[in-house]
Parts: structure tokens; sequence; C-alpha cells
């Protein structure tokens, strides 16, 4: 397996730029099992994620090809990919397919609203907690479909079609509302979504099924109303920016020090975690389609933070900020609300030196003076490369197995970093 390794305690200097959000891109793929015409999607990103959920859309019979380059693309402008359904030939995704990613799971919608069956395997995903799919199953009933378990698969029935109904969701759920609006689309019709996700990666699918002839209003709302059309057409859409990234690589400059300009990229999405870090004390500049990040080396301050569905701080960035409060002058809190085991960086960032207390969903971290490089190993996505941040801003070498949890969410992750003069090469096996 491929290792990564950092020789840290160098600032970055330069610029970055972001690359298309792999948690919109996923659902818009998805949602081209939605027409039989082409789908086609700009600024797509290089992922292992992307990778296999092409795999699952293949094994239904829905042909993707990519398109070629245009002048003025680089490999990092993201790639165009054009997916058409107008075969679909199979209507189950198979437990090998579905078990490494938990976005697969979202197939079931778009299946079971053009062709009235769906056979989905239970999902996988990353290692963060129990991950239960009742509130997906629970609105597709809404919409008038029976559900099965039957051997490890869930088998969705709607022999006449989808019909619009009442969805009221106790807990907020991403993937719960990428549901409901690719089912509600199709159903036969109004459906009216409560306590929708207002996550962008939710406005982005919503823009595009609009696009592809769906009738929604309320996106980016918790009240999101539906009404439901007979078929969908093709479109071209441009997958928005990934905020993850992009304050993963806020959080780096801010740990390591340094002057990065993010490009291709909007604050607006990310908002909340702009504003905490730079209360940390980096200073964070907006541009219209860029964000600068400047550390000058001063302390960072401790800050406590509380994960939250947007427009709160995203749980997908604790690990990440938790990296960086391990150097602040001072105590923080840091809660996670959102999955009952996202922690499994503290004991890795511990071998760095780290001081980390876990009491229940909070962590307590006693920042101190500086971190040394050690072996680690991370067993999830956003654990992995807060391990990356700790390593730039640790002093010698960090190590870190199991890169394949990165190449699943981050494009080109040594290129962007060492074009701002870290030192990361990675070993191949
Ligand atoms: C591919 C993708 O976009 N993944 C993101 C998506 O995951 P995902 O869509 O899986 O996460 P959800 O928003 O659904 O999960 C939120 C909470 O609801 C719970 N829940 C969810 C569904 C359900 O049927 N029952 C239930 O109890 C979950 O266990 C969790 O505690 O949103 C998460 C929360 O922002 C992010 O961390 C993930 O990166
Ligand atoms: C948890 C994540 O992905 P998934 O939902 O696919 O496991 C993530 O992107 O951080």
């Amino acid at each position: 397996m491929d290792r990564i390794h950092i020789s840290g305690g160098r600032p970055l200097q330069g610029v970055i730029p972001i690359s298309g959000a792999k948690n919109a891109a996923l659902p818009l793929m998805i949602a081209s099992l939605m027409t039989g015409e082409a789908l086609e999607l700009v600024n797509v990103p290089r992922l292992a994620d992307i990778q296999a959920l092409l795999r699952i859309l293949s094994n239904h019979g829905v042909d993707h090809m990519v398109v070629g380059k245009r002048p003025g693309q680089t490999t990092e402008t993201g790639q165009t990919i054009r997916l058409t359904a107008a075969n679909v030939i199979d209507t189950t995704a198979p437990y090998e397919l579905v078990s490494t990613m938990r976005a697969s799971f979202w197939v079931i919608a778009p299946l079971l609203a053009r062709f009235g069956e769906a056979r989905v395997s239970m999902p996988g995903g990353c290692a963060i907690g129990t991950r239960p799919v009742d509130l997906l199953l629970m609105a597709l009933e809404r919409l008038g479909a029976t559900i099965e378990i039957d051997g490890g698969y869930v088998v969705a029935k709607a022999r006449n079609g989808l019909r619009g109904g009442e969805i009221n969701f106790p807990k907020v759920t991403v993937g719960g509302t990428h549901v409901a609006l690719m089912g509600a689309a199709l159903a036969n019709g109004s459906t009216l979504i409560e306590n929708a996700a207002r996550e962008p990666e939710v406005v982005d699918l919503a823009a595009c099924l609009t696009k592809m002839g769906a009738r929604i209003e309320g996106a980016g709302t918790p009240r999101i109303t539906v009404e439901g059309v007979s078929r969908l057409n093709g479109a071209r859409h441009e997958v928005l920016p990934d905020r993850i990234e992009t304050g993963t690589y806020a959080m780096a400059v801010a740990m390591a020090g340094g002057d990065v300009t993010l490009e291709n990229t909007r604050a607006d999405l990310l908002h909340s975690a702009l504003d905490i870090l730079a209360t940390t004390g980096a200073e964070v500049t907006p541009g219209p389609d860029s964000i600068r990040i400047r550390r000058n080396g001063a302390g960072i301050a401790a800050v406590d933070v509380t994960t939250d569905p947007f427009p709160g701080f995203p749980t997908d960035l604790q690990a990440q900020f938790m990296a960086l409060m391990t150097l602040a002058k001072g105590r923080s809190h840091i809660r996670e609300t959102i999955f009952e085991n996202r922690f499994m960086h503290v004991q890795e960032l511990a071998r760095l030196g780290a001081r980390i207390r876990l009491e229940g969903d909070l962590a307590i971290v006693e920042g101190v003076e500086r971190l040394k490089g050690a072996p680690v190993m991370a067993t999830d996505l956003r654990a992995s490369v807060s391990l990356v941040i700790a390593g730039l801003a640790a002093e010698g070498e960090t190590q870190i197995n199991r890169v394949y949890h990165l190449d699943r969410g981050f494009e080109a992750l040594e290129a962007k970093l060492g074009r701002c003069g870290a030192e990361i090469r990675r070993e191949r096996a």
C-alpha cells in the first residue's frame, strides 16, 4: 500500500487550485439515472470515489465518456464527464460495489422513480459511526414505495411509480435530502420536504435537476417543495467547488504558517469555518472566486467548536480543525454532534505528541508547543488529511499509511502542497 512521507516545519507559500466537490459530484452523477438523455458534468474531480461510482453506474448500463481537454484546461481544471442512461439493464446495485462507498446507496431513488424497482446493497463508507439508512427509506416510503430487506439488500418497489407526499426528517440528513429530491422530482404530484439539509451540495443537486426539467423550490432552506414531472431531459452542469478541500488547505496554512491563495473556490460555501479560522489568528481574505490565507507565525489562539449541519461548522472539517488546535495556545473544546465515532484521528495525533482527552462527544485539546513526526495511519478520509496537516507542521518526518483514504477525496494532494513548498512525497507500494 502507498505511503506519504512529509518533512514538516516549512511554511506554505503559493496558489492551490480547488477541485470540484466530491460530495456534489457523486449525487449529480447519480442523477444521470433519471433521464435517457445525456447529462454532462463539468469540473468533476479525479478521485477514487468518482471511479467507484462510475463502475456502479456502468453496472446499471449507464454509458460514460470523459470529454477531451479543451483549450486552456489543465489536468487540474477538473474533467468533463458525459453520462447517458438510455439503456438501463440492471436495477440491482451489488454488495461488492456499494460496500466501498456510502453515497452509492443513493442510486436507489432514481432507479425506483424511473423504473419502479431497485435492489441496492446496504451501504459502506467511512468508518465514522453506524450510519443507518432508516431516514432514506422513510423518505421513499412517504413517496409510496414498499421496502423490504432481503439478504443484506434493500428491495424497493413502486410498480405504478412514486407519488408525491410529505417528508418530515426528524434529523437533518444530507443523503436523505438527496434521495427525497431525486424521488420527488419524478413522482406523480407534489412533495413537501421539511427539515431538509441546507448544504451547498443539496442546492447544487437541485440546480442541476432544475436544468433537467424538475420543478423544485426552496433548496438551501429547511423547506423544499417539489412538483413532480413525468420525465426529465439531459443538461450540462458545473460541479461546485469543494468546500471541504478549501477548508482543509486553509487549516493547513493556519497551522504550518505561510501565505496561500486558494483559487476557484467560494468563501460563502464555508463562512462559519472561515470565521472560526480567523478567530484562531489566521488572516482570511476572500476574493470573488478565491480565498487568501495568511499566518505570520504569531501563536494560534484556542477556539471552541461544535459541528452542526450547514451553515454550522462541518463535521468533515472537524479532524482538520483538531489538528490545528493541537498547536494552539491553551485549551479548546471540540464537540462532534453528527457522527458518534468520528474521533479516530485522536490516537494518531497523539503519536505526534498531541494532548487530547475524549469525554463522549467532546474532545478536549491541550495545545502543545510542538509536534514531532511519527508513523501514523488513519481509518477515514478526513482523519487521514488531518494527519497530513499535522505532519506539515510537525518537526521531522511523518509517514502516513493507508493513503487510499486520501485518494477517495483529495485530488492531486501531494502536487498541490508540493508546489507551495511542502516536502511531501508518495512512496508507491
Ligand atoms: C457523500 C457525502 O455527501 N457524504 C457526506 C454526507 O453523508 P451522509 O449523507 O451519509 O450523512 P447524513 O447527513 O445523512 O448524516 C447525518 C446524521 O444523520 C444520521 N442518519 C442519516 C441517515 C439515516 O437514514 N439515518 C440517520 O440516523 C447519520 O447517522 C448522521 O448522524 O453528509 C455528512 C454530514 O454532513 C458528511 O459528513 C459526509 O461527508
Ligand atoms: C464521510 C465522507 O464520505 P462518505 O459519506 O462517502 O463516507 C466524507 O466525505 O468525509
